[in-house]
Protein backbone atom coordinates (compact mmCIF):
# COMPACT_ATOMS: atom_id res chain seq x y z
CA UNK A 1 0.00 0.00 0.00
CA UNK A 2 1.47 3.03 -1.08
CA UNK A 3 0.79 5.08 2.25
CA UNK A 4 0.49 9.25 2.29
CA UNK A 5 3.87 9.07 3.06
CA UNK A 6 6.09 7.39 1.12
CA UNK A 7 7.66 5.71 4.22
CA UNK A 8 5.79 3.30 7.15
CA UNK A 9 8.59 4.94 9.47
CA UNK A 10 6.42 7.42 10.71
CA UNK A 11 4.65 4.78 12.55
CA UNK A 12 7.77 3.70 14.41
CA UNK A 13 8.23 7.34 16.47
CA UNK A 14 4.99 8.69 17.52
CA UNK A 15 2.55 6.18 17.47
CA UNK A 16 4.93 3.98 19.46
CA UNK A 17 5.33 6.24 22.52
CA UNK A 18 2.09 8.33 22.08
CA UNK A 19 -0.92 8.08 24.04
CA UNK A 20 -3.38 5.50 22.26
CA UNK A 21 -6.83 6.83 20.76
CA UNK A 22 -9.97 6.09 22.10
CA UNK A 23 -11.19 4.51 18.08
CA UNK A 24 -9.02 3.99 15.06
CA UNK A 25 -9.62 3.76 11.32
CA UNK A 26 -10.38 0.12 9.58
CA UNK A 27 -12.11 -1.38 6.89
CA UNK A 28 -15.11 -4.19 8.22
CA UNK A 29 -18.09 -5.78 7.64
CA UNK A 30 -21.18 -6.31 8.97
CA UNK A 31 -22.94 -8.95 7.38
CA UNK A 32 -21.35 -11.89 4.71
CA UNK A 33 -21.15 -10.85 1.36
CA UNK A 34 -18.52 -10.53 -1.13
CA UNK A 35 -16.18 -7.44 -1.54
CA UNK A 36 -19.14 -5.07 -1.59
CA UNK A 37 -20.09 -5.40 2.05
CA UNK A 38 -16.22 -3.99 3.07
CA UNK A 39 -16.96 -0.26 4.23
CA UNK A 40 -14.19 2.58 5.62
CA UNK A 41 -14.98 3.24 9.17
CA UNK A 42 -13.06 5.98 10.77
CA UNK A 43 -14.24 5.39 14.46
CA UNK A 44 -13.60 1.97 15.40
CA UNK A 45 -13.13 1.24 18.85
CA UNK A 46 -9.33 0.09 19.63
CA UNK A 47 -9.15 -3.39 20.98
CA UNK A 48 -8.62 -4.04 24.44
CA UNK A 49 -5.94 -5.93 25.38
CA UNK A 50 -5.62 -8.75 27.40
CA UNK A 51 -2.72 -9.54 29.91
CA UNK A 52 -0.47 -11.91 27.22
CA UNK A 53 -1.10 -9.60 24.35
CA UNK A 54 0.70 -6.83 22.66
CA UNK A 55 -1.37 -3.69 21.20
CA UNK A 56 0.88 -2.99 17.39
CA UNK A 57 0.33 -0.11 15.66
CA UNK A 58 0.08 -1.89 12.30
CA UNK A 59 2.47 -0.13 9.63
CA UNK A 60 1.24 -2.81 6.78
CA UNK A 61 -1.12 -5.88 6.48
CA UNK A 62 -1.22 -8.23 4.13
CA UNK A 63 -4.72 -10.24 2.10
CA UNK A 64 -4.77 -14.14 2.34
CA UNK A 65 -7.77 -16.18 0.25
CA UNK A 66 -8.93 -16.68 3.91
CA UNK A 67 -10.32 -13.32 4.22
CA UNK A 68 -12.02 -13.70 1.46
CA UNK A 69 -13.90 -16.96 2.02
CA UNK A 70 -14.21 -15.78 5.72
CA UNK A 71 -16.11 -13.04 4.49
CA UNK A 72 -18.05 -14.79 2.26
CA UNK A 73 -19.71 -16.88 5.83
CA UNK A 74 -17.91 -20.20 4.61
CA UNK A 75 -16.55 -20.51 7.99
CA UNK A 76 -19.24 -18.46 9.75
CA UNK A 77 -20.12 -21.86 12.27
CA UNK A 78 -16.63 -21.20 14.14
CA UNK A 79 -16.59 -17.07 13.66
CA UNK A 80 -16.31 -14.74 15.84
CA UNK A 81 -19.42 -12.16 16.10
CA UNK A 82 -20.19 -9.55 13.45
CA UNK A 83 -18.93 -6.63 12.64
CA UNK A 84 -15.58 -7.93 11.98
CA UNK A 85 -12.25 -6.06 10.71
CA UNK A 86 -10.90 -8.42 8.55
CA UNK A 87 -6.91 -9.50 8.29
CA UNK A 88 -4.59 -11.99 9.34
CA UNK A 89 -1.35 -10.15 8.78
CA UNK A 90 0.25 -7.58 10.42
CA UNK A 91 3.50 -5.73 11.06
CA UNK A 92 4.09 -2.62 13.16
CA UNK A 93 5.05 -0.80 16.26
CA UNK A 94 4.22 -2.29 19.31
CA UNK A 95 2.37 0.95 21.58
CA UNK A 96 1.04 -1.03 24.90
CA UNK A 97 2.20 -4.69 26.63
CA UNK A 98 -0.19 -6.16 28.67
CA UNK A 99 1.03 -7.62 32.44
CA UNK A 100 1.95 -11.28 31.45
CA UNK A 101 4.15 -10.17 28.90
CA UNK A 102 7.98 -10.75 28.93
CA UNK A 103 9.76 -10.89 25.27
CA UNK A 104 8.43 -7.67 24.10
CA UNK A 105 8.24 -3.96 25.16
CA UNK A 106 6.64 -0.97 23.36
CA UNK A 107 8.49 0.48 20.26
CA UNK A 108 9.42 -2.99 19.10
CA UNK A 109 8.97 -3.80 15.44
CA UNK A 110 6.90 -6.93 15.14
CA UNK A 111 4.81 -9.37 12.68
CA UNK A 112 2.92 -12.24 12.90
CA UNK A 113 -0.41 -13.75 11.73
CA UNK A 114 -2.48 -12.71 14.35
CA UNK A 115 -5.17 -15.73 15.03
CA UNK A 116 -3.94 -18.56 16.26
CA UNK A 117 -6.50 -20.74 14.80
CA UNK A 118 -7.12 -19.60 11.51
CA UNK A 119 -10.88 -21.14 11.41
CA UNK A 120 -12.04 -21.54 15.09
CA UNK A 121 -12.80 -18.03 16.56
CA UNK A 122 -10.70 -15.53 14.54
CA UNK A 123 -10.48 -11.98 16.03
CA UNK A 124 -13.46 -9.74 15.25
CA UNK A 125 -10.94 -7.04 15.12
CA UNK A 126 -8.54 -7.90 12.50
CA UNK A 127 -4.75 -6.16 11.04
CA UNK A 128 -7.14 -3.92 8.04
CA UNK A 129 -6.90 -1.33 10.53
CA UNK A 130 -4.59 0.89 12.58
CA UNK A 131 -4.08 -1.10 15.53
CA UNK A 132 -4.59 -4.53 16.23
CA UNK A 133 -4.02 -6.59 19.59
CA UNK A 134 -2.37 -9.97 19.57
CA UNK A 135 -1.07 -12.26 21.87
CA UNK A 136 3.21 -12.12 22.29
CA UNK A 137 2.95 -15.66 21.19
CA UNK A 138 1.94 -15.05 18.20
CA UNK A 139 4.19 -12.64 16.94
CA UNK A 140 8.25 -11.73 16.50
CA UNK A 141 10.66 -9.21 16.07
CA UNK A 142 10.06 -8.16 12.25
CA UNK A 143 13.26 -9.63 10.31
CA UNK A 144 16.15 -6.46 10.35
CA UNK A 145 16.25 -6.60 6.98
CA UNK A 146 12.29 -6.14 5.58
CA UNK A 147 10.53 -3.72 5.70
CA UNK A 148 6.89 -3.39 7.42
CA UNK A 149 5.18 -4.44 4.02
CA UNK A 150 7.28 -7.36 2.75
CA UNK A 151 7.31 -8.50 6.64
CA UNK A 152 3.35 -8.08 6.94
CA UNK A 153 3.03 -10.27 3.37
CA UNK A 154 4.65 -13.30 5.19
CA UNK A 155 3.26 -14.88 8.39
CA UNK A 156 0.33 -16.91 7.39
CA UNK A 157 1.50 -17.94 4.30
CA UNK A 158 5.38 -19.04 5.86
CA UNK A 159 3.61 -20.43 8.74
CA UNK A 160 1.37 -23.10 6.16
CA UNK A 161 4.03 -23.23 4.04
CA UNK A 162 6.48 -24.83 7.50
CA UNK A 163 3.77 -26.74 8.80
CA UNK A 164 2.60 -28.42 5.53
CA UNK A 165 6.56 -29.64 4.60
CA UNK A 166 7.00 -30.52 8.13
CA UNK A 167 3.57 -32.42 8.21
CA UNK A 168 4.14 -34.25 4.93
CA UNK A 169 8.06 -35.21 6.92
CA UNK A 170 9.86 -33.95 3.44
CA UNK A 171 13.44 -33.88 4.57
CA UNK A 172 17.01 -33.73 3.47
CA UNK A 173 17.39 -35.68 -0.14
CA UNK A 174 13.82 -35.98 -0.65
CA UNK A 175 11.24 -34.63 -3.95
CA UNK A 176 8.51 -32.36 -3.56
CA UNK A 177 6.00 -31.36 -6.04
CA UNK A 178 4.24 -27.54 -4.91
CA UNK A 179 1.37 -27.61 -7.40
CA UNK A 180 0.57 -23.68 -7.13
CA UNK A 181 4.18 -22.44 -7.07
CA UNK A 182 3.65 -18.80 -7.85
CA UNK A 183 1.46 -18.53 -5.00
CA UNK A 184 1.54 -16.67 -1.66
CA UNK A 185 2.03 -19.87 0.32
CA UNK A 186 3.64 -21.70 -3.06
CA UNK A 187 6.02 -19.30 -3.33
CA UNK A 188 7.20 -19.89 0.10
CA UNK A 189 7.02 -23.56 0.34
CA UNK A 190 9.31 -23.82 -3.00
CA UNK A 191 12.04 -21.80 -0.90
CA UNK A 192 11.51 -23.75 2.14
CA UNK A 193 11.56 -26.99 0.79
CA UNK A 194 14.75 -25.93 -1.28
CA UNK A 195 17.09 -23.52 1.72
CA UNK A 196 15.31 -25.39 5.16
CA UNK A 197 13.84 -28.68 4.38
CA UNK A 198 16.85 -29.70 2.03
CA UNK A 199 15.11 -31.17 -0.70
CA UNK A 200 16.85 -32.22 -3.30
CA UNK A 201 14.24 -32.05 -5.60
CA UNK A 202 11.43 -29.14 -6.19
CA UNK A 203 8.99 -29.40 -8.77
CA UNK A 204 6.33 -26.67 -9.11
CA UNK A 205 3.31 -25.67 -11.16
CA UNK A 206 2.10 -22.58 -12.41
CA UNK A 207 1.08 -21.23 -15.78
CA UNK A 208 3.65 -20.36 -18.84
CA UNK A 209 4.67 -16.54 -17.51
CA UNK A 210 5.09 -17.92 -13.98
CA UNK A 211 7.88 -20.47 -15.19
CA UNK A 212 10.72 -18.31 -14.37
CA UNK A 213 9.70 -17.00 -11.41
CA UNK A 214 9.18 -20.48 -10.19
CA UNK A 215 13.31 -21.26 -11.06
CA UNK A 216 14.50 -18.15 -9.35
CA UNK A 217 12.49 -18.95 -6.28
CA UNK A 218 14.78 -22.58 -6.50
CA UNK A 219 12.74 -25.15 -8.46
CA UNK A 220 14.59 -27.40 -10.05
CA UNK A 221 11.46 -28.13 -12.64
CA UNK A 222 8.82 -25.54 -13.41
CA UNK A 223 5.76 -27.34 -14.90
CA UNK A 224 3.43 -25.46 -16.95
CA UNK A 225 0.01 -26.89 -16.38
CA UNK A 226 -1.59 -24.87 -19.35
CA UNK A 227 0.23 -26.99 -21.29
CA UNK A 228 1.02 -30.25 -19.44
CA UNK A 229 -0.84 -32.03 -16.82
CA UNK A 230 1.54 -32.65 -13.78
CA UNK A 231 -0.28 -36.22 -13.34
CA UNK A 232 0.62 -37.42 -16.82
CA UNK A 233 4.22 -36.71 -16.43
CA UNK A 234 6.26 -39.77 -15.27
CA UNK A 235 8.11 -38.26 -12.06
CA UNK A 236 6.51 -39.25 -8.60
CA UNK A 237 7.59 -37.47 -5.54
CA UNK A 238 8.02 -38.26 -1.85
CA UNK A 239 6.09 -35.47 -1.35
CA UNK A 240 2.74 -33.08 -3.05
CA UNK A 241 2.28 -29.98 -1.46
CA UNK A 242 -0.96 -28.73 -2.54
CA UNK A 243 -1.98 -24.98 -2.70
CA UNK A 244 -4.42 -25.05 -5.98
CA UNK A 245 -7.54 -28.01 -4.95
CA UNK A 246 -6.46 -30.66 -7.00
CA UNK A 247 -5.79 -33.38 -3.97
CA UNK A 248 -7.38 -35.79 -6.78
CA UNK A 249 -4.64 -35.65 -9.25
CA UNK A 250 -1.99 -35.31 -6.68
CA UNK A 251 -2.41 -38.50 -4.81
CA UNK A 252 -1.45 -39.92 -8.58
CA UNK A 253 1.99 -38.47 -8.60
CA UNK A 254 2.98 -39.36 -4.97
CA UNK A 255 5.91 -42.15 -4.35
CA UNK A 256 4.59 -45.34 -2.16
CA UNK A 257 4.96 -44.35 0.79
CA UNK A 258 5.17 -40.53 0.54
CA UNK A 259 3.02 -37.91 1.41
CA UNK A 260 0.43 -35.79 -0.34
CA UNK A 261 -0.62 -32.24 2.09
CA UNK A 262 -3.56 -29.85 0.41
CA UNK A 263 -4.61 -26.76 1.84
CA UNK A 264 -8.14 -26.49 0.35
CA UNK A 265 -10.12 -28.92 -1.35
CA UNK A 266 -11.04 -32.42 -0.60
CA UNK A 267 -8.18 -35.44 -0.85
CA UNK A 268 -8.54 -38.70 -0.91
CA UNK A 269 -6.29 -41.14 1.34
CA UNK A 270 -3.16 -41.42 1.46
CA UNK A 271 -3.50 -37.26 1.42
CA UNK A 272 -4.59 -34.80 4.23
CA UNK A 273 -5.94 -31.46 4.65
CA UNK A 274 -4.82 -29.19 7.26
CA UNK A 275 -5.68 -25.83 9.08
CA UNK A 276 -2.57 -23.44 9.60
CA UNK A 277 -1.67 -22.76 13.39
CA UNK A 278 -0.07 -19.28 14.13
CA UNK A 279 3.10 -19.28 16.09
CA UNK A 280 5.90 -16.58 16.51
CA UNK A 281 8.45 -18.94 17.12
CA UNK A 282 8.39 -20.31 13.73
CA UNK A 283 8.89 -17.34 12.61
CA UNK A 284 11.63 -17.04 14.66
CA UNK A 285 13.02 -20.17 13.83
CA UNK A 286 12.82 -19.06 9.83
CA UNK A 287 14.59 -15.47 10.85
CA UNK A 288 17.85 -16.68 10.00
CA UNK A 289 16.70 -17.74 6.78
CA UNK A 290 15.59 -14.37 6.28
CA UNK A 291 17.86 -11.86 7.35
CA UNK A 292 20.22 -13.96 5.03
CA UNK A 293 17.94 -13.52 2.06
CA UNK A 294 18.00 -17.55 1.29
CA UNK A 295 14.16 -17.05 1.92
CA UNK A 296 12.34 -13.98 0.35
CA UNK A 297 9.08 -12.76 0.85
CA UNK A 298 7.60 -12.38 -2.99
CA UNK A 299 6.01 -9.45 -3.21
CA UNK A 300 2.89 -9.27 -6.51
CA UNK A 301 3.82 -6.17 -8.28
CA UNK A 302 0.29 -4.82 -8.84
CA UNK A 303 0.96 -3.79 -5.36
CA UNK A 304 1.67 -2.30 -2.91
CA UNK A 305 -2.34 -1.11 -1.66
CA UNK A 306 -2.88 2.56 -0.71
CA UNK A 307 -5.63 1.97 2.91
CA UNK A 308 -8.37 3.61 0.95
CA UNK A 309 -7.84 0.49 -1.98
CA UNK A 310 -8.51 -2.67 0.02
CA UNK A 311 -11.68 -3.57 -1.99
CA UNK A 312 -9.48 -3.16 -5.26
CA UNK A 313 -6.85 -4.93 -3.68
CA UNK A 314 -9.37 -8.12 -2.52
CA UNK A 315 -10.62 -7.80 -6.03
CA UNK A 316 -7.33 -8.98 -7.21
CA UNK A 317 -6.51 -11.52 -4.46
CA UNK A 318 -9.81 -13.08 -5.53
CA UNK A 319 -8.81 -13.18 -9.09
CA UNK A 320 -6.41 -15.93 -8.37
CA UNK A 321 -3.47 -14.96 -10.02
CA UNK A 322 -1.83 -12.96 -7.67
CA UNK A 323 2.13 -13.79 -7.34
CA UNK A 324 3.64 -13.56 -4.26
CA UNK A 325 1.63 -11.59 -1.51
CA UNK A 326 -1.02 -8.34 -1.52
CA UNK A 327 -0.32 -6.00 1.08
CA UNK A 328 -2.02 -2.67 2.13
CA UNK A 329 0.47 -0.20 4.17
CA UNK A 330 -1.80 1.11 7.03
CA UNK A 331 -0.60 4.48 8.23
N1 LIG B 1 -5.31 -24.83 4.94
C1 LIG B 1 -4.72 -23.71 5.30
O1 LIG B 1 -4.34 -23.52 6.46
C2 LIG B 1 -4.45 -22.66 4.28
C3 LIG B 1 -5.09 -22.72 3.06
N2 LIG B 1 -4.79 -21.81 2.08
C4 LIG B 1 -5.45 -21.94 0.77
O2 LIG B 1 -4.46 -22.32 -0.16
C5 LIG B 1 -4.76 -21.73 -1.44
C6 LIG B 1 -3.55 -20.92 -1.90
O3 LIG B 1 -3.37 -19.82 -1.03
P1 LIG B 1 -2.41 -18.61 -1.54
O4 LIG B 1 -1.11 -19.13 -1.98
O5 LIG B 1 -2.47 -17.53 -0.51
O6 LIG B 1 -3.24 -18.17 -2.83
P2 LIG B 1 -2.87 -17.11 -3.96
O7 LIG B 1 -4.09 -16.30 -4.23
O8 LIG B 1 -1.61 -16.40 -3.62
O9 LIG B 1 -2.63 -18.06 -5.24
C7 LIG B 1 -2.55 -17.46 -6.47
C8 LIG B 1 -1.67 -18.30 -7.35
O10 LIG B 1 -2.30 -19.54 -7.61
C9 LIG B 1 -1.79 -19.98 -8.87
N3 LIG B 1 -2.68 -20.96 -9.50
C10 LIG B 1 -4.01 -20.83 -9.71
N4 LIG B 1 -4.49 -21.93 -10.32
C11 LIG B 1 -3.43 -22.77 -10.51
C12 LIG B 1 -3.26 -24.06 -11.09
N5 LIG B 1 -4.30 -24.73 -11.59
N6 LIG B 1 -2.03 -24.62 -11.09
C13 LIG B 1 -0.97 -23.95 -10.56
N7 LIG B 1 -1.05 -22.72 -10.00
C14 LIG B 1 -2.27 -22.14 -9.98
C15 LIG B 1 -1.71 -18.70 -9.70
O11 LIG B 1 -0.70 -18.88 -10.69
P3 LIG B 1 -1.14 -18.73 -12.25
O12 LIG B 1 -1.49 -17.27 -12.39
O13 LIG B 1 0.10 -19.17 -12.97
O14 LIG B 1 -2.33 -19.64 -12.44
C16 LIG B 1 -1.37 -17.65 -8.69
O15 LIG B 1 0.00 -17.27 -8.75
C17 LIG B 1 -6.04 -20.90 -1.24
O16 LIG B 1 -7.15 -21.67 -1.60
C18 LIG B 1 -6.05 -20.66 0.26
O17 LIG B 1 -7.38 -20.46 0.73
C19 LIG B 1 -3.84 -20.82 2.26
C20 LIG B 1 -3.21 -20.70 3.49
C21 LIG B 1 -3.51 -21.58 4.60
C1 LIG C 1 -9.82 -25.25 5.06
C2 LIG C 1 -8.70 -24.40 4.57
C3 LIG C 1 -8.98 -22.94 4.81
O1 LIG C 1 -8.13 -22.45 5.87
C4 LIG C 1 -7.42 -21.40 5.37
C5 LIG C 1 -6.49 -20.64 6.22
C6 LIG C 1 -7.69 -21.18 4.04
O2 LIG C 1 -7.15 -20.25 3.28
C7 LIG C 1 -8.63 -22.13 3.62
O3 LIG C 1 -9.06 -22.28 2.48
Amino acid sequence: VASSSSSSSAVTTAEAGGAVPATMKAWAYDEYGDGTVLKFKDAVPVPDIADDQVLVRVAAAALNPVDSKRRAGKFKATDSPLPTVPGYDAAGVVVKVGSKVKGLKVGDEVYGNINEKALEGPKQSGSLAEYTAVEEKLVAIKPSNLDFAQAAGLPLAVETAHEGLERAGLSAGKSVLVLGGAGGVGSLAIQLAKQVFGAAKVAATASTPKLELLKSLGADLAIDYTKENFDQLPDKYDVVFDAVGQGEKAVKVVKEGGSVVVLTGAVPPPGFRFVVTSDGSVLEKLNPYLESGKVKPLVDPKGPFAFSQVVEAFSYLDAGRATGKEFVYIL
